[in-house]
């Protein structure tokens, strides 16, 4: 090609995406935050577990009940994997809902934002990511909170 030396390293550049260690990277993050968002929920005086509590039944059943949904969880994980590796740069295509209409009915807080914000930094810190690409993680999912927060 007649590209300069410019384009090309341009071309070359790892995005957020590659950094990220790609899809699988990425899916590691994701079942981090999942990881202790259910932690979270188990705890004495969770605050996440308000919102959570209708797909943690419809995932687990309630009473000795059969589950009424048990891939909820798992949808919900393979659409923020392609939601995060779309932002990031990757070659996925988030399919999910919208922020808004995922997280209208919930009445989410800023308290429990802030709280699964915190999930996701200890996600981030366990699996490696640097402060740089750690700024971001945090820029993309910040621009949501709007959608998510208050419907
Ligand atoms: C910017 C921050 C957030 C992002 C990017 C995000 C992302 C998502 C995505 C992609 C889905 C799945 C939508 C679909 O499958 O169509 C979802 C669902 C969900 N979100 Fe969030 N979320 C965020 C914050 C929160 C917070 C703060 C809470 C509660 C504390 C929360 C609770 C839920 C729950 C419970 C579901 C499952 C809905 C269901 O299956 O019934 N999310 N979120």
């Amino acid at each position: 090609s007649c590209g300069s030396k410019e384009e090309e390293a341009q071309a070359t550049a790892p995005t957020l995406y590659d950094r990220l260690g790609k899809t699988e990277g990425i899916a590691k993050i994701v079942d981090g935050l999942i990881a202790n968002v259910g932690a979270e929920t188990a705890t004495a005086n969770s605050v996440m577990l308000r919102s959570h509590k209708p797909m943690l039944d419809a995932v687990n059943g309630v009473n000795g009940q059969a589950p009424t949904d048990p891939t909820r969880l798992q949808r919900l994980r393979n659409n923020f994997i392609d939601q995060l590796g779309e932002a990031a740069g990757g070659p996925l295509t988030y399919k999910g809902k919208s922020m808004l209409v995922a997280h209208t009915g919930m009445n989410v807080t800023a308290l429990e934002f802030s709280v699964w914000h915190k999930q996701l930094e200890a996600s981030l810190a366990s699996n490696g990511v640097t402060e740089s690409d750690k700024a971001a993680v945090y820029a993309i999912v910040d621009k949501m909170q709007g959608d998510v927060v208050g419907h």
